[in-house]
């Protein structure tokens, strides 16, 4: 019988991640399974930041940003000392089932556990989208909303002044915020790094526009592919136009979460309770062709742990812009 179960929300923040706290704490207070509440991720585990949260705690979360449980990215659990510190920690609370929210990272760790004889369930949550496993992870699509009414703003000021922008979002080494940006209208050129342009290719689409009357381009960028100052003085020098940079940065990671990501993080909490509650372990929750689906930790990260390019929308947009 499942008594307790612990709740850890690591690696970056994503928006979505307390509407999955709220799923959890009120499934398993409905069972009247007690839920503790790890504060700072795997590091605050290790240092015993431990303690209960009940359904009133949880009632009106559900529509912020970050996590009410704090994050981090913890070193001391990349070894193996830290890890059994981190079980020993759970063993003296008498907690044998864990929940983990958070990115791929997050979920090596939460395998880590589970071979450490923890039962873990994992939830995906980053604003990256970059676990292939899963078409969506918690907070992508709200930081997607985040990105295309950010550039909506940018573009009306290089509509006002005929002037070119680059935009560089986040992602690490995925390309999904920008490939969904385009698709979703926003963006004349981008470059992700599954379909890196060089600066001259840029170059190339930049005139092609302009000699067909566009002077107000926007030129989406996935974060760590480009050192933005030499990109912006190759195309002033190149085409001879003004350049502007915006690097939206942490303004993407926070703020209230869409209906999206909330129902999907209700969904996914609910189940992850299930699933402990029938005593599965060693699994995250993903979500293919809009059904919840049960994927074995281990299989995921050793299938492939990189988001593979979505060539379905590559492929349309080629097409497209
Ligand atoms: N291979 C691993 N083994 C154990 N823990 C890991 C591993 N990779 C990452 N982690 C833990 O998960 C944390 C978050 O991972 P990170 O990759 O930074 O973010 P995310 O989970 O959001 O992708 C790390 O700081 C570390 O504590
Ligand atoms: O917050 P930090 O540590 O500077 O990390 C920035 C990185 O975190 C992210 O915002 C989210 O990544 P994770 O979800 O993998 O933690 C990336 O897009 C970005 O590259
Ligand atoms: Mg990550």
């Amino acid at each position: 019988m499942l008594h307790k179960v612990a709740v850890i929300t690591s690696g970056g923040d994503s928006p979505g991640m307390n509407a999955a706290i709220r799923a959890i704490v009120k499934a398993a207070n409905y069972h009247d399974i007690e839920v503790y509440g790890v504060e700072g991720g795997y590091q605050g585990l290790i240092e015993d930041k431990l303690s209960i949260i009940r359904t009133p705690d949880v009632e009106t979360i559900a529509n912020k940003g970050g996590t009410i449980l704090k994050t981090s990215r913890s070193l001391a659990f990349m070894d193996d000392s830290g890890r059994k510190q981190a079980v020993e920690v759970l063993r003296n609370y008498g907690i044998a089932d864990v929940i983990v929210i958070g990115g791929e990272g997050s979920l090596q760790g939460a395998q880590k556990l589970h071979e450490l004889g923890i039962r873990v369930i994992g939830i995906p949550g980053t604003i990256d989208n970059d676990l292939d496993y899963t078409d969506y992870s918690i907070g992508f699509d709200t930081t997607l909303n985040t990105v295309l009414s950010s550039i909506g703003r940018i573009k009306d000021t290089g509509l006002s002044h005929n002037k070119t922008t680059i935009v560089e979002v986040m992602g690490r080494h995925c390309g999904d915020l920008a490939l969904f940006t385009a698709v979703a209208g926003e963006g004349d050129i981008i470059s992700t790094p599954e379909l890196k342009l060089s600066f001259e290719q840029i170059c190339e689409k930049l005139q092609d526009k302009i000699s067909k009357g566009r002077n107000d381009n926007i030129i989406v960028v996935t974060e760590r592919m480009y050192d933005l100052d030499e990109l912006q003085r190759f195309i002033e020098e190149e085409m001879n136009i003004e350049v502007r940079t915006t690097v939206l940065g942490f303004i993407q990671r926070g703020g209230e979460p869409s209906a999206f990501d909330r129902i999907l993080a209700n969904k996914m909490g609910v189940k992850a309770v299930n699933m402990l509650m029938e005593g599965q372990s060693g699994y995250a929750i993903g979500i293919k062709a809009n059904q919840l689906i049960e994927k074995d930790l281990r299989t995921m990260l050793d299938e492939k742990t990189d988001k593979q390019p979505n060539y379905d929308l590559l492929d349309m947009l080629l097409h497209t812009i």
